[in-house]
């Protein structure tokens, strides 16, 4: 899929398949100008298949490219009171992780979001608590929709990740699998 050779301190990347491949944030672009897609062509190989990544062919060997995945989970929260809802989100985190195989290494950001009628915590808090300090982390309010699933606290994160992403496995926790009966695991 990819494969890399050392040169004098640079590393030349050539992207044989076409995977969503997305450059670890250590790695920078070659500087000078962006070559246009012409130009980059009539300077690599035919045989080589560029992908995106073809205008910063060359780049500084930091670390190996990593697909960026997303990953959804949801609790519901039997009250809107903070231990509990420090204890339903850690145990949802922890489920994600666990279930894709991820350390926090893995993550690049995590959205929470919570239902209009949760007032007593931020979600992202027990982020925390769990030793996930590093991680940018918000928490937003869901939309107030008419006849939807109260107490509900939600997560969207953006990871790192070589499974493929029919192979993410979204968490919905207890009730909440109800709201995505066709990705709930
Ligand atoms: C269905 C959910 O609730 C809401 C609806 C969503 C959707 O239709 O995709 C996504 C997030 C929430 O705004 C969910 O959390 O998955």
């Amino acid at each position: 899929m990819c494969s890399r050779t050392r040169s004098s301190g640079f590393i030349r990347t050539e992207i044989t398949g076409a995977a969503p491949l997305v450059r670890r944030r250590a790695l920078t672009p070659a500087p000078g100008p962006r070559p246009s897609r012409a130009t980059v062509a009539r300077a690599v190989p035919p045989h080589i298949c560029l992908t995106w990544t073809e205008h910063t062919i060359t780049e500084r060997d930091e670390e190996h490219d990593v697909p960026v995945r997303a990953v959804r989970g949801a609790v519901q929260l039997e009250r809107d009171e903070p231990g509990h809802m420090d204890e339903q989100v850690a145990q949802l985190l922890s489920t994600i992780l666990e279930r894709n195989g991820l350390g926090a290494d893995d993550l690049i950001s995590i959205w929470f979001t919570a239902t209009p009628d949760l007032h007593s915590d931020f979600p992202a808090a027990a982020a925390r608590g769990l030793g996930i300090v590093d991680v940018p982390l918000i928490c937003a309010q869901e939309l107030d929709i008419e006849g939807a699933m109260p107490r509900v606290v939600r997560i969207l994160a953006h990871i790192e990740s070589d499974l493929p992403r029919s192979e993410i496995a979204h968490v919905y926790l207890g009730a909440a699998a109800a709201l995505r009966k066709d990705i709930a695991q």
